[in-house]
């Protein structure tokens, strides 16, 4: 289990490095006043030098969190497993804006901001334009451009245009490919269910959504649902509202490609054919190995899963540093349905890769697993 605790990692560098300027954003990002101000900066000092508190007794999920942390509060932080102590970070972040608390703040997603300008900015109208380009494109090339522009979403600095010249950035980026197994499983159980659990709003969310538009257009899917935050979790990641506000910026973009998009996806909603989910498990500090019953059976019967992002791939997986030949198929295994990953490399974590790739890419010197320049499309089949 990959933890916290060791200076120089990864993962040590996401808490002593990147939160602090994390927090500084936020705190810029909106009026806060010094109470909440005070209640960031004090998670700040915690996570890196103080003990795990539980939420307060009169917290909505307090009693949830006693048990998601059963056997670490009072230990410090540095003890906790990264993948738990990231989340637990986000919670507490939540929780010190007021999101939780009733007043003011109660509700206000602190991650807001980034989400609308990187929603409104120019880069956004130039790809959805760039959506047009595809639709002179023969059928296999212009769905393996959607889910080209689907996975580099996560990298969220490349996405139609891209896809639209390239077929997406070059081939050794991709370090597992198995865009061919997916289409042809997908083929063969035309028509059926597909869950898409959606990772980052935004830039990703966008091109998310036209994939989810292409299968059900092309009757790949008969239905889809897609799975959301309950909450503002790891910065850009989708809610809700996110799905609202990307559906909306198709439907009102000046391409007309991108407009149809949005009005079809706007009808699949009013027809049930798209249906937007969500459950607590998604920001629970825990794997997919754990989800709870409910969520097991929500998935069970679905022709596939494709789960999108780094931190769901760390929760499919394991987070651990397994030796990047382990088996896709095993680690992934337990997983109730068919599953597929499109996920940039941003941590660590990472399995189903050819030896000779692994030795190359090692080779380069450069840190591979996290750079974000990296990704990969696999598919553990249930046969
Ligand atoms: O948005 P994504 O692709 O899930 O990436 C989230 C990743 O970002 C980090 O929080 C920091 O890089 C990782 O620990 C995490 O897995």
């Amino acid at each position: 289990m990959i933890r916290i605790d060791a200076p120089g990692s990864f993962a040590w560098g996401v808490f002593h490095e990147r939160h602090p300027k994390l927090v500084q954003q936020v705190l810029d990002a909106l009026p806060y006043g010094p109470a909440e101000r005070a209640a960031v900066e004090r998670l700040l000092a915690d996570s890196t030098t103080g003990v795990l508190e539980p939420p307060a007794e009169s917290d909505h999920d307090h009693a949830q969190w006693l048990e998601w942390g059963a056997g670490l509060w009072g230990r410090p932080w540095s003890e906790a497993p990264f993948l738990w102590a990231e989340s637990y970070f986000y919670r507490r972040l939540l929780d010190a804006i007021g999101y939780f608390r009733p007043g003011a703040w109660q509700g206000v997603d602190p991650f807001a901001p980034f989400k609308s300008a990187e929603l409104a900015g120019a880069a956004v109208d130039e790809e959805l334009a760039a959506l047009s380009e595809l639709d002179g494109l023969p059928t296999m090339r212009r769905a393996d451009a959607l889910l080209s522009s689907a996975l580099w979403g996560n990298r969220a600095d490349l996405s139609f245009q891209i896809t639209a010249e390239a077929g997406g950035p070059t081939a050794s980026d991709l370090v597992a490919d198995e865009r061919a197994i997916l289409w042809s499983e997908l083929e063969r159980t035309r028509g059926g269910r597909i869950c898409v659990v959606a990772d980052n709003a935004g830039r990703e969310l966008l091109p998310d959504l036209v994939l989810i538009d292409h299968l059900l257009s092309g009757g790949l899917a008969g239905r889809i649902v897609l799975y959301v935050k309950p909450q503002p979790y790891f910065v850009s990641d989708a809610t809700m509202t996110d799905v609202l506000a990307s559906v909306e910026r198709l439907r009102t973009a000046p391409s007309e490609a991108a407009a149809a998009v949005g009005r079809r996806l706007w009808h699949a909603m009013n027809s049930g054919a798209l249906v937007v989910r969500t459950h607590p498990f998604f920001c629970a500090p825990l794997p997919y190995h754990d989800m709870p019953a409910d969520l097991r059976a929500e998935f069970t019967g679905a022709a596939m899963a494709i789960l999108k992002g780094d931190l769901n791939y760390r929760r499919l997986v394991g987070d651990q540093l397994w030796p990047p030949t382990t088996s896709f198929t095993e680690t992934a295994g337990h997983f109730p349905t068919p599953v597929a990953a499109l996920r940039t490399l941003k941590s660590d974590v990472v399995v189903g890769v050819a030896p000779d790739t692994v030795t190359h890419l090692d080779s380069t010197g450069t840190p591979w697993r996290t750079s974000g320049r990296h990704a990969v499309v696999q598919v553990a089949l249930h046969r």
